[in-house]
């Protein structure tokens, strides 16, 4: 193959870049390496291990002139476990990469002009996540328990996680010393043998509840019993256990089979002012103090002033839908998930607002179908998953031309492209705010301001 570089090649290159996975990227002669381990502005020494077409994958053998933004990672098994990308590079290095990815990303694909703003980020960027879903498995007879290592199902064995809760990390520790005794065997992908497949943590941020689920395979705990007993003496804001019984072969954690075995169904949090009931199987963001910062700046683009319809699109539980219900004459949630949209109707009954309406179906086919009814919006708030907007979408938001936009996205490189649809459609993007929910990790979440022209 002609390629500028060869398998076996020991060079010196210059990392201008990082890929969505955290790995360095160096260019030769145009030709783009990819190099775990290095950061953006280092000058390193590589080892060439495999040379593809368009591109290749050399080894960090040494650092020659390192970045500025360069520590040492504090969790133990960071160069093993998948679950965090940056931890090698320091917060503020963190922010301002992911600030210059998004404006390279709106520029790129986009072709947008709209100013980026810098990346609204945590004080304390460190167990900020309210939901931890921990694989557990045998080795060697030893009970180990972590996250999987990058695009694999091997378990970085931990004992702790910097970015979960206390509360999680004591649980995993606790479970794991004592599976055995209480017939909890971890459970094989391979064997397919065993009971023990996760360990799912959960709190409220607000309410400091606890929610504990135990996924294993068979329907019957031997130890149920002292397994409940065993969980509320080593965490004693558990308001709820819950068993999910998964017995199938598969990659998915949950399995249908979900019973209540202590204390009640749900706990609570808030976000603002709004009250949450979070069930076992309910979409919650993530990162709730983050979930705030983003909410409110949505809120802010929105502009409400108490006399506009709004419709959120891709609304689960109607997270977004209540905090902009505070503002509005009304909102209409939408979501696919059935189950969601339930539990949207329900947490609105539980803060008393009378002005909201959810509906489940895809977004692009209910909202058209109340344009129909009359029930048009002044303001349209969207936050699809990654993939980004359905195109029949983005198509009845040009034709039904809401005056403003606001479009939350959790994947700058989609955000790009529908933004550019939107903007030749009639649509001008005013700013673009960068939100961190996921410090540690490549991931940046957006908020976009966009008005009719
Ligand atoms: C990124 S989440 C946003 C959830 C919510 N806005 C929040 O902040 O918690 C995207 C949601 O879109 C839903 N979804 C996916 N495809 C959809 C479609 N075609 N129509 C409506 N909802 C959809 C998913 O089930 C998921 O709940």
């Amino acid at each position: 193959m002609n390629t500028p570089v060869q398998k076996n090649d020991q060079l010196t290159v210059h990392i201008e870049d990082l890929t969505h996975d955290g790995a360095g990227v160096a260019k030769v002669e145009g030709y783009p390496l990819f190099i775990a381990g290095g950061l953006p502005n280092e000058t390193v020494e590589v080892h060439v291990l495999k040379t593809l077409k368009n591109y290749g994958f050399a080894k960090l053998k040494s650092i020659v002139e390192p970045s500025p933004f360069r520590v040492e990672a504090p969790c133990p098994v960071f160069y093993e476990c998948g679950g965090c990308q940056l931890q090698h590079m320091t917060y503020e290095g963190q922010l301002e990469w992911k600030e210059s990815m998004v404006r390279n990303v709106m520029k790129r694909i986009g072709k947008i002009d709209a100013p980026v703003l810098p990346v609204k980020g945590m004080d304390k960027p460190w167990e900020y996540r309210n939901k931890s879903q921990i694989p557990f498995d045998l080795e060697n007879g030893e009970v180990i328990a972590g996250f999987y290592q990058s695009k694999s199902h091997r378990i970085a064995d931990t004992n702790t996680c910097l970015i979960q809760t206390d509360e999680a990390d004591r649980l995993l520790r606790a479970v794991k010393e004592n599976a055995l005794k209480l017939d909890l065997i971890p459970y094989n992908e391979e064997t397919k043998k065993g009971q023990l497949r996760h360990l799912v943590v959960r709190k409220g941020r607000a309410t400091g509840e606890v929610m504990v689920v135990l996924v294993t395979k068979h329907a019957k705990l031997s130890k149920q019993e002292e397994i409940i007993q065993f969980i509320r003496e080593v965490e004693p804001n558990v308001k709820s256990i819950v068993h999910n019984v998964n017995n199938r072969n598969t990659n998915v954690i949950f399995g249908n089979e979900t019973n209540v075995i202590w204390g009640r169904a749900v706990i609570e949090d808030l976000i603002g002012d709004v009250r949450f009931e979070i069930s076992a199987r309910s979409f919650y963001q993530v990162n709730p103090e983050q979930t705030e910062v983003l909410y409110k700046q949505a809120l802010d683009y929105a502009q409400l002033t108490g006399d506009e319809t709004v419709i959120d699109a891709y609304c689960g539980i109607g997270t977004i839908s209540l905090f902009l219900a505070q503002k509005a004459k009304q909102v209409l949630g939408v979501e696919i998930v059935p189950q969601a949209i339930e539990d949207a109707k329900r947490n609105a009954e539980l803060n008393g607002f009378t002005n909201t309406y959810f509906e489940a179906g895809p977004a692009e086919e209910v909202i058209p179908k109340w344009y129909k009814e009359g029930k048009k919006a002044d303001v349209l708030v969207v936050d699809p998953p990654r993939k980004g907007c359905d195109e029949a979408l983005l198509t009845t938001i040009i034709e039904q031309r809401p005056k403003r936009v606001v479009y939350v996205s959790c994947n700058p490189a989609t955000l790009a492209r529908d933004l550019r649809i939107l903007e030749d459609g009639g649509y001008k993007t005013k700013e673009v705010q960068p939100v961190d929910m996921f410090p540690q990790s490549t991931h940046c979440e957006v908020v976009t301001w966009l008005e009719l022209v």
